[in-house]
């Protein structure tokens, strides 16, 4: 015997009220995205639930890639039988030698498929002391608190019997909440904060500034190899390339260096804004955290979010380094971004920036920096790409 079907549960979903069949749609979608990998796996929306048909794959690698997907509130590996007593009996005592450890059990019944003789009481009896009997003197019975439940769900389709209930990534299925433009660095916080908005809901589309020559090509796959770790959450993420040598290199000459990380960090979220409007997105995100470094300051959140009266989404306002790197590692982003190439923001990193930038000083030097033009051009000379997931990822190599 081995285990053929995985079932998956909705949680939160459940409380949308009309926006539900909505939701089920999106969460099947991105399912299916996560199991591309699997050719012969099929998933199907039955009855308030998700079923997942292994068709002989093997289930761990699959029950690990469901694991990832938001709005799963949970999942149990099932095994499917006929409608045949002996059959369920077979089948319970199958998923009971999966937990070798166990030493109470009990039998939980449900027979939603009523034209099956047996009641779901005597179900419980039946399949109780067949399997009492197998495992004579090693198994008890605890109805209240016991090791494992065993469920037997008997549909009309067939009959599905479940023992364990894995915790899913729980959550909002991702694409629910509409979608956010978020400023994605090779760096360890962007791609955390990425993956908690999507947590929430929020389609992510990544953009990137990268400064050619001065960040190499290496510094650019890290950033598509960063946003295809994050596939694996939901779905397929576009990614945008802004051109910011010519910016920066601006900036530097034109500008004192105390200033010029704010108005390099403005030209970022004017640029942004810009995109954001024009692609209909409503919100922009960042890995920003409070008072880690100068850029990061409230009057430097105040200077530069002058730039636009979209909502700058920060979810690691909060958030202290030691438990945003904790945070990486969990969800994999960690090992890619701590790769040492170069952002475009340390190229010429001064070491006077201010603290407490002013938006009329940031307005007075920006005079000289041709602005409108300079975005114009930036704009113009975007690359974006889909980046669908590990298996299909594309290299640079493929892309340029
Ligand atoms: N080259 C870039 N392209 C797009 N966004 C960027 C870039 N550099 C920085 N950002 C955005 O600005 C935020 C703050 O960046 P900064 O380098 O000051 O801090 P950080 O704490 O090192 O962030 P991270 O670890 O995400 O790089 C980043 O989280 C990211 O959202």
């Amino acid at each position: 015997m081995k285990m053929d079907h995985i079932l998956v549960r909705y949680g939160e979903l459940a409380l949308k009220g009309k926006n539900r069949g909505h939701f089920e749609k999106l969460l099947l979608a991105n399912i299916r995205h996560v199991l591309k990998p699997f050719p012969k796996v099929q998933a199907k929306r039955t009855f308030g639930r998700i079923v997942v048909e292994l068709n002989s794959t093997d289930h761990e690698p699959v029950a690990a890639a469901l694991a990832n997907v938001f709005g799963i509130q949970s999942y149990s590996l099932a095994l499917r039988v006929e409608n045949e007593l002996e059959a369920m009996q077979k089948g319970a005592l199958f998923m009971l030698t999966q937990h070798p450890d166990a030493k109470t059990f009990k039998v939980s019944a449900r027979r939603a498929y009523k034209l099956f003789p047996i009641d779901s009481q005597s179900l419980n009896h039946k399949i109780g002391s067949y399997v009492l009997k197998a495992f004579t003197g090693e198994l008890a019975v605890d109805v209240h608190h016991p090791d494992v439940n065993v469920v037997v769900d008997v549909r009309e389709s067939g009959t599905y019997i479940t023992a364990g209930v894995y915790a899913g990534a729980k959550g909002l299925p991702v694409g629910s909440s509409g979608k956010v433009l978020h400023l994605l660095s090779g760096g360890i916080d962007s791609p955390v904060a990425a993956h908690m908005l999507m947590g929430r809901g929020a389609e992510v589309e990544m953009l990137h500034f990268h400064s050619p020559p001065y960040t190499n090509e290496r510094a650019k796959q890290k950033v598509i190899d960063l946003t295809r770790e994050l596939t694996k959450f939901g779905r397929t993420i576009t990614l945008h390339f802004v051109p910011f040598t010519d910016i920066q290199t601006h900036i530097h000459k034109e500008v004192p260096s105390s200033y010029e990380m704010t108005i390099m960090r403005r030209m970022m979220l004017r640029i942004a804004d810009r995109i954001a409007r024009e692609r209909g997105i409503l919100a922009i995100s960042n890995g920003e955290s409070l008072g880690q470094v100068a850029s990061q300051t409230l009057a430097s959140m105040n200077t530069i979010n002058e730039m636009t009266n979209l909502p700058v989404l920060r979810p690691l306002l909060a958030m202290d380094k030691e438990t945003t790197i904790a945070y990486a590692k969990r969800i994999g982003t960690y090992e890619t971004s701590i790769l040492p190439y170069e952002d475009c923001c340390t190229i010429f990193l001064p070491t006077d920036s201010k603290t407490k930038p002013k938006r009329d000083r940031s307005a007075h030097f920006e005079q000289y920096v041709q602005v409108e033009e300079k975005c114009r051009e930036a704009i113009a000379g975007i690359e974006s790409l889909e980046v669908t997931g590990a298996h299909t990822s594309p290299t640079l190599d493929q892309l340029f």
